[in-house]
């Protein structure tokens, strides 16, 4: 799975200044920030969709569009998987209960 999303945002990378006629990411990227988070938004809501639904194949699917789209948009603000992955290592073994309830600690 990570060599999958590795592979994907190293593509993403690389298409972001290609041709908006052949490629749907440098398309996209084109239209700018806002229309990125607009369809990450709109990938994230069908997911959610398909989750209350319990549709299990449909969960899969716009997780897939949701990772995508968000790959987008971490290329589009000079951003990365590894970003992401370093932010998840500092919190590894930090309970989210206890994290929230010292942010009301002072
Ligand atoms: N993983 C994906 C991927 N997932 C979803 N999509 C596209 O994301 C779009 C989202 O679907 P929508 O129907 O919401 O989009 P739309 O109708 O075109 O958008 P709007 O005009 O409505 O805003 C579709 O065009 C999908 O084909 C993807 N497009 C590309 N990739 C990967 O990115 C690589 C590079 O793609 P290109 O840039 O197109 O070469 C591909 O080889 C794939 O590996």
């Amino acid at each position: 799975m990570a060599d999958t999303l590795d592979a994907l945002e190293a593509v993403i990378r690389e298409r972001r200044t290609g041709d908006p006629a052949s490629s749907y990411v440098a398309k996209l990227t084109a239209k700018g920030r806002a229309k990125i988070a607009q369809k990450l938004g709109e990938e994230a809501t069908e997911t959610v969709i398909a989750a209350i639904q319990d549709d299990r194949a449909g969960i899969v699917s716009e997780a897939a569009d949701l990772l995508f789209h968000l790959a987008v948009l971490l290329a589009d603000a000079g951003l990365g998987l590894d970003d992401v992955r370093a932010e998840l290592a500092r919190r590894e073994g930090v309970s989210g209960i206890d994290e929230k309830a010292s942010r009301h600690a002072d």
